[in-house]
């Protein structure tokens, strides 16, 4: 097996123009190890992920992959360290399965653009990791959302890459296929010694499968943690502004939620994270499955 390749976020702020996202975000991707981001819509998770593919350059602060900086690599390099499962991509007419899933193996072309022979191999393995060789012959456009899902994945791991940055990987998927994906995904870790970041709004997923969390809240860390530390009803309310309760699984033992009500949005804050014209966190309604404030709202080692 290849050696791991771990991530270190270091101080990154970074904004599109006007619009700051990252504010100061320290995030360290232990080599081989299955991280969960989390945090509401907008809060700058894919963002995260396209600065540690080298798609965007921090205005601040670096990105470390495997202890080299991001933004100092060629396309090609990064492209041969780091895979990115986009959230959503554009559809592609007339391309089959097999193209498409092609297209993940362009950092290692030869001088022509022509994919070496060595590459099918990898091609092949890739539609057999999610399970979709049966339709490599078939048009990307005529598969369905959950189809296409699996064959996009299959793409990503084509570029056979130590670090697999994966945008809402269960996106379209029904729950089979969630499981099966979330499976595939640790499986792949455990015996290529991949290391993935994964951006997942079902926190029972994160839950029980990643082994650490990071929860992101307005471009800044909120909590980061194995998730049975981090997955409190304090991270609900602060995090996902839900109440609930969480419990943990009888056979498995990680954290189950049960969410109760969606909670109103807390006062905006300034430049230091501090609230504005309003002091402390919004008051959550107490009684059957209101949050009790943990310190889950603080930074965990
Ligand atoms: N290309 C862009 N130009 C300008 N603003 C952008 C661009 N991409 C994202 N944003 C804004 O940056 C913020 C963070 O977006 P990002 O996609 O990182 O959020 P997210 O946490 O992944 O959200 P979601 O859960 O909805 O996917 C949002 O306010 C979004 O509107």
């Amino acid at each position: 097996m290849t050696e791991s390749v771990g991530i270190h976020v270091e101080g990154v702020h970074f904004g599109y123009p006007a619009r700051p996202v990252l504010r100061g975000v320290d995030m360290t991707v232990r080599p081989g190890e299955l991280t969960a981001l989390i945090g509401l819509n907008g809060c700058g998770k894919s963002t995260l992920l396209r600065l540690a593919a080298g798609l965007l350059t921090p205005d601040e602060g670096r990105v470390l992959l495997g202890g080299d900086d991001v933004a100092r690599l060629s396309r090609r390099d990064t492209a041969r360290r780091v895979a990115l499962l986009h959230q959503a991509a554009p559809a592609v007419p007339g391309m089959t399965v097999r193209h498409l899933v092609r297209q993940g193996r362009y950092a290692a072309r030869g001088p022509l653009g022509m994919l070496r022979e060595a590459d099918d191999p990898v091609v092949r393995r890739a539609l057999r990791d999610v399970g979709v060789e049966q339709w490599a012959d078939r048009d990307v456009d005529a598969l369905s959302g959950g189809e296409r899902q699996r064959v996009r994945l299959a793409m990503a791991l084509a570029q056979d890459t130590r670090v697999l940055l994966l945008d809402e990987p269960t996106t379209y998927l029904d729950l089979h296929h969630q499981l099966d994906v979330l499976q595939t995904v640790v499986r792949l870790r455990e015996e290529r010694g991949l290391t993935v970041v994964m951006v997942l709004h079902d926190l029972a997923h994160a839950a029980r499968f990643a082994e650490r969390i990071v929860a992101l809240r307005d471009g800044r860390v909120l909590a980061d943690g194995p998730p049975k530390e981090v997955v409190t009803p304090g991270l609900l309310a602060d995090v996902l502004r839900v109440s609930g309760r969480v419990g943990r699984d009888p056979e498995g033992g990680w954290p189950v939620c049960y969410p109760d009500h969606p909670l109103p949005a807390p006062p905006p804050e300034d430049e230091n994270g501090s609230p504005v014209g309003a002091a402390g966190l919004p008051d959550v309604p107490r009684g059957r499955g209101a949050p009790e404030r943990t310190d889950a709202g603080l930074r965990h080692a």
